[in-house]
């Protein structure tokens, strides 16, 4: 069990804002968090890591404190058994795939684990070759496989998957769910992406402007007509109907809007009500 409660004043381009976040997510959970862009998500991602430390709170996890404000203890990073991957890569460029992991190990670790790993992550052909050769996709399979080469029990993803096409973010969204499973993880993912959110994980934290919202299950935030199933976009033309089209993530989508005032780039809102099921034959 991870039991935490951080308050930080973080400092914004629109001034002072404070992050006051209190939850508790169980071993073994896959968590995302996800909030709008500056709501704090990296910055509790940093705090668990110990590369941040919150102005007061604590960070219990299991028997184990890493942060206690009232008792001023503070664990260092390389103390807290955590693995990590954020959005750029941060491998080295001239080292082969298989040296770029065992970096991760103190010299007298065995290396069988790479071995293993190189497998999990779908690496094994390419053990050799120099990171710089390989696609966006596959350095973040080698920096997955590092993170975790020294058997953490925490894994903190900034939003690993976000620069990758979709096709390889879901083959990478399967090697994630089986690396956390494999390895007993507790699994916190930053993330934009819904769809990702859904099929990844057990319990969703809401952030806003760096307060807690809410803890529950992605079906249950992204269901039918909660706040967050809504649809957000841009209007990007309007046709001579007085049709809007309007770009919804990478979609563009033609909306009757007649009787609407609206104009180019006007953010607009959709909340559906019905869908047409259409069942495709294979
Ligand atoms: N060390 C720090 N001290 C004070 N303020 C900080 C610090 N690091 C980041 N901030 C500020 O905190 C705010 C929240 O940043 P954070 O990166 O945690 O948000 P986020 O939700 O992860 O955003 P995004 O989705 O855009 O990555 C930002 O306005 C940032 O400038």
């Amino acid at each position: 069990m991870i039991d935490l409660s951080l308050q930080k004043v973080l400092h914004t381009a629109e001034g002072e804002m404070q992050l006051d976040v209190t939850a508790k997510i169980e071993s073994g959970q896959f968590v995302s968090l996800y909030g709008a862009s500056g709501a704090g998500k990296t910055s509790i991602l940093r705090m668990l890591a110990g590369f941040m430390k919150p102005d007061s709170g604590f960070i219990k996890v299991n028997d184990a404190v890493w942060f206690d404000s009232r008792r001023k203890s503070h664990l260092e990073p390389q103390q807290r058994k955590i693995g990590f991957v954020f959005q750029d890569y941060a491998l080295f460029p001239n080292m082969n795939v298989r040296d770029n992991i065992s970096f991760a190990l103190d010299k007298h670790e065995p290396r069988q684990i790479v071995t293993e790993l190189l497998e999990v992550t779908g690496l094994s052909n390419l053990a050799t070759r120099k990171i710089q050769t390989l696609s966006g996709g596959q350095q973040q399979r080698v920096a997955l496989a590092r993170a975790i080469a020294k058997k953490p029990s925490m894994l903190l993803l900034d939003e690993p998957l976000s620069a990758i096409d979709n096709v390889m973010r879901d083959q990478l969204q399967y090697t994630l769910l089986e690396i956390h499973k494999r390895y007993a993880l507790t699994t916190i993912l930053v993330s934009h992406n819904a769809n990702e959110i859904i099929k990844l994980s057990d319990t969703v934290i809401h952030l806003e402007q760096g307060s807690f919202r809410e803890q529950t299950s992605p079906a249950r935030f992204f269901g039918n007509g909660n706040e967050a199933s809504k649809l957000t976009g841009n209007v990007i033309s309007l046709d001579e109907k007085g049709n809007a089209i309007v770009l919804i993530d990478d979609r563009l989508l033609t909306l009757p809007v007649p009787g609407t005032i609206l104009n180019n780039n006007d953010r607009i809102e959709i909340t559906y009500s019905n869908f047409q099921i259409q069942l495709l034959q294979h």
